[in-house]
């Protein structure tokens, strides 16, 4: 049975110590950075995964799409080292995690940005302290570095001016950019997004789109994207994997994914109740559950 691996931290809130700027940050697409071989995932009984592969080449935006429910949050969780499968390997940045010690999974995670739904903001604190929270738990850089830190983060998410709101007083897409700009603070390789879009009105949605693509550009970053909306993967991605029964049952364009005639891009792009994917949830049979005598038929 896999295990989920909790050491109690969030991801983004890592303990990198400075200088920001990382020897070992990808510059070729050479290797991919994550690569994902026979990924077996076993949940409950159900098999989430079954003998997986999948690469996420470096510098590039992947997004990863696929019913509900079909483990695209769970397959960010085995990344990240939270959660590990019962075959198969995991490779990020060339590391097997699922052998790495706690101690080398936190390193790894220094350099993973998490970005949820949610955007997990602190309610008590104000932008600024948000995006200084890492820094004063894991650094012991002076006030004024944190400052120009925090500052220049917020500017390159458009929000310096608002370092001093509080998260209730943001709309939506304002509080997903501070998540961002918190997850960034350790200049990361790879940042995970789930469901970054969700809720979004369309001046925001395009707002997080280009922040998506310019920091995946300018910073030379690796972005995973978990997301529903074709349109807005259509715009800022560019490979898309569609999981489903646990493989990858087709990838390719973004923008022409959809149109490659598979019965499993129809159901999903076309909306379509059944197809490969079957609308009942596997039960027993209809009418013993019923009351009724079994069929001998
Ligand atoms: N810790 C866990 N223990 C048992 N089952 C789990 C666990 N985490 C996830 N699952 C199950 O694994 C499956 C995949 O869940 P996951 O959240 O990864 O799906 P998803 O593709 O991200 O779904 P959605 O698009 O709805 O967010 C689900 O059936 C879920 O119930």
């Amino acid at each position: 049975m896999a295990r989920e691996r909790c050491f109690g931290y969030l991801v983004l809130l890592s303990s990198r110590p400075f200088p920001m700027t990382d020897p070992l940050r990808p510059t070729t697409d050479a290797e991919p950075l994550v690569s994902v071989r026979g990924l077996t995932t076993v949940l409950n009984g159900k098999t989430i995964f079954d003998a997986l592969d999948m690469d996420i080449p470096r510098g590039r935006i992947t997004a990863i799409m696929g019913p509900s429910g079909t483990g695209k949050t769970t397959l960010l969780k085995h990344i990240t080292g939270q959660m590990t499968g019962d075959a198969g390997r995991v490779r990020v940045n060339g590391q097997d995690v699922g052998e790495l010690s706690r101690s080398q999974l936190f390193k790894l995670r220094e350099q993973i940005g998490y970005l949820f739904q949610n955007s997990a903001l602190l309610t008590d604190f104000d932008v600024f302290e948000n995006v200084a929270f890492p820094l004063r738990q894991h650094t012991d850089l002076s006030e004024e570095l944190i400052r120009n830190v925090v500052l220049l983060k917020l500017q390159a998410v458009g929000l310096r001016g608002a370092a001093a709101l509080m998260p209730s007083e943001l709309s939506g897409g304002m509080a997903r950019r501070v998540a961002l700009a918190r997850a960034i603070v350790f200049d990361p390789m790879l940042i995970l997004y789930d469901e970054p879009f969700v809720g979004l009105d369309p001046i925001a949605l395009n707002q997080v789109l280009k922040l998506i693509r310019t920091l995946n550009d300018t910073l030379g970053i690796t972005s995973v994207l978990v997301a529903h909306e074709l349109d807005a993967i259509k715009q800022v991605a560019d490979h898309v994997y569609l999981i489903a029964n646990g493989k990858v049952v087709a990838q390719g364009d973004p923008k022409t994914i959809a149109d490659d005639g598979s019965p499993w891009t129809r159901q999903f792009f076309g909306g379509e109740a059944d197809g490969p994917v079957p609308f009942q949830y596997p039960a027993g049979d209809y009418a013993q559950s019923l009351g009724f005598p079994r069929s001998q038929a």
